[in-house]
């Protein structure tokens, strides 16, 4: 882990040894005071010679703005540091998140992901700054202070160290206990972030169903979990506290009695004593300044430790090592005894087998939950075929890299998704870089120009979060447009037209199978008369490819396809 952690500091090397550097040279010049204060009322004050003691408080005060420089550097630069580390863990985090696939997201809750791309890389940039900087220093401060009292009184000096390793274990103990109390409320604050998020999304089911209490106990519940969560991490804080601070004033107040006892004893001068205390204070900070930050180190570290876990977590569909960037393909399909599971379930498609021509139109239909969508998930290797395998001109699709695969394929879903923006944007996500006569052109495709022309900011009107201001029809009208301007020559049509009015959809079937021309189409539709004109009808069920043939073909067989067809409209 902490390799791994070292290894982000690489792309900031010199700004890493400019910090350190600093760091260790203002470190250095706290160890001036005390000397210099020792030598102060040793030497000079019984010459009563003001004028040179006047000039040492100046040489010292000259020091301390040199060192308050240093301190500069270290507070901003180091920072700097840190949060350069920190936005490139996010971007890294995210980066990686875009790659897995469709299984991950599966089993993992929104909520839960949002926190661990935010909350928990909270204190990373504070460790990344301050971890190396203070454990190296304090072990340089440690042996600094102890060699100046060393050479002052080693009796008392020794006397004095004895402490440090119990607080030293202390720190580490303490550490440990917070490191897991906070590895826990990060857990619960995804949790929180989870409840949050499922509940404000689902705002209008709730209020829907006047199910407000239900939520807010629920809320309840997780909330005091959260809130047990913090009240023992902060009794861990708090007993190491307190018991750190009754220690150190212990050391304190033995520096004070024995360091007294050395003097009226005349084995030790006042100047020495007053360094000595001095240095004891200075040899005792490190363990101080472990305690401030005992919240933000065990915090930190756990929070790498859910990055890592997210991070190290495969995309389980990847390209393969010799996968090929495709530049364009014709469109011919091909399943071949394709078998798919869902992960932990049963085998739901076994032995598929069908091909599609290039232009060719064909029609899934068949009872619910058959696999007519899951079928259509594996063309753009949302998941993989578990056997078997699907070509595309011929060529496996797992050779074909990811992303010129789905260049390729134009998908219109059941459940449409608007992204929180303007038509505009959310018509152009089809081409990024589409012109406004592309984006018109596509818009007059999908029926929607007069309804553009009507808002009043036209293109640029927001559509609300997932395009909540937008009617059924208005979404699905949206995301045909946004088909057409990717223009791909493969088409998935998941009920493409459902949401719409009968004089809408007509258009748009028209549209579709306008667009449809030349381009190899996939269709699941549920109402038997948008299918009737496809080239071919496949009836899926739980066997595999029960029956195909156009729909007179299929009429005539009297087979599953006769049945549903007499079921819909008998
Ligand atoms: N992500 C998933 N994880 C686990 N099981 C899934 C997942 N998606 C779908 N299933 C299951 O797989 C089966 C087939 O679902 P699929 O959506 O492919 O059927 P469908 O024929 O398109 O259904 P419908 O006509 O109702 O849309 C269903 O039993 C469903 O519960």
């Amino acid at each position: 882990m902490v390799r791994q952690f070292f290894a982000y500091y690489k792309p900031y090397k010199w700004l890493f040894i400019a910090d350190f550097s600093c760091a260790i040279i203002a470190a250095l010049l706290e160890l001036a005071f005390p000397l210099a204060l020792n030598r102060v009322i040793d030497d000079l004050l019984p010459t009563g010679n003001w004028r040179a003691i006047l000039l040492a408080c100046i040489g010292l005060f000259a020091i301390y703005v040199l060192s308050g420089i240093f301190h500069f550097v270290v507070t901003y630069h180091g920072h700097k540091l840190g949060i350069n580390i920190e936005s490139d863990m996010r971007k890294e985090s995210f980066d990686h998140v875009q790659k897995l696939s469709f299984r991950f997201f599966d089993n993992n809750k929104t909520g839960h992901l949002v926190s661990r791309m935010t909350n928990d890389l909270m204190d990373i940039g504070e460790i990344a700054h301050h971890g190396p900087e203070d454990l190296f220093i304090a072990v340089m401060t440690l042996v600094g202070a102890f060699g100046l009292m060393l050479s002052i009184n080693w009796q008392l000096a020794i006397l004095t160290f004895i402490v440090i390793p119990f607080l030293i274990c202390l720190s580490i103990y303490f550490s440990q206990k917070m490191s897991v109390a906070f590895t826990q409320m990060f857990k619960d604050i995804a949790d929180f972030n989870a409840r949050v998020e499922n509940n404000v999304s689902g705002i209008r089911v709730v209020q829907a169903f006047a199910n407000e209490d239900h939520e807010i106990n629920r809320y309840a519940e997780n909330n005091e979990r959260f809130r047990q969560t913090k009240l023992k991490t902060y009794r861990v804080m708090a007993w190491n506290a307190s018991i750190s601070h009754i220690l150190m004033k212990g050391v304190s107040i033995f520096v004070l009695a024995c360091g007294t006892w050395f003097v009226i004893n005349q084995s030790m001068t006042f100047g020495e004593f007053m360094a000595f205390v001095l240095l004891s204070n200075i040899f005792l900070s490190p363990i101080r300044q472990i305690n401030s930050v005992i919240e933000t180190y065990p915090k930190g570290v756990a929070g790498f430790k859910r990055y890592q876990e997210l991070l190290n977590t495969p995309p389980d569909v990847e390209d393969r090592d010799n996968a090929q960037a495709i530049d364009s393909v014709e469109g011919t399909i091909c399943y071949n005894d394709v078998h798919f599971a869902y992960e932990g379930n049963e085998a739901l498609l076994t032995d598929i087998n069908f091909s599609v021509a290039q232009g060719e139109t064909i029609a899934l239909v068949g009872p619910s939950g058959g696999g007519k969508t899951t079928i259509c998930n594996l063309l753009p290797r949302f998941y993989d075929v578990t056997a078997g395998s699907i070509t595309i001109d011929g060529m496996d699709i797992r050779d074909m890299t990811l992303q010129s695969l789905r260049q390729h394929i134009g998908i219109v879903q059941q459940d449409v998704f608007l992204f929180d923006g303007t038509i505009r944007e959310n018509i152009a996500y089809g081409k990024l870089d589409a012109t406004e006569e592309e984006i018109w052109h596509a818009a007059r495709q999908a029926q929607m120009e007069n309804f553009i022309l009507e808002m009043p900011d036209g293109l640029d009107t927001f559509i609300g979060e997932r395009g909540v201001k937008l009617s059924g029809g208005q979404k699905q009208r949206l995301s045909i447009a946004r088909m057409f301007l990717k223009n791909p020559p493969i088409l998935i049509l998941d009920e493409a037209t459902s949401a719409l009015d009968m004089e809408t959809e007509a258009a748009i079937q028209q549209a579709l199978t306008e667009l449809s021309v030349g381009r190899t189409t996939l269709v699941i539709a549920h109402r038997l008369a948008t299918i009737r004109n496809a080239d071919r009808i496949l009836v899926i069920s739980k066997e595999g490819v029960e029956e195909q043939g156009t729909h007179e073909q299929l009429l005539g067989s009297g087979g599953t396809y006769s049945r549903l067809h007499q079921a819909q409209y008998v």
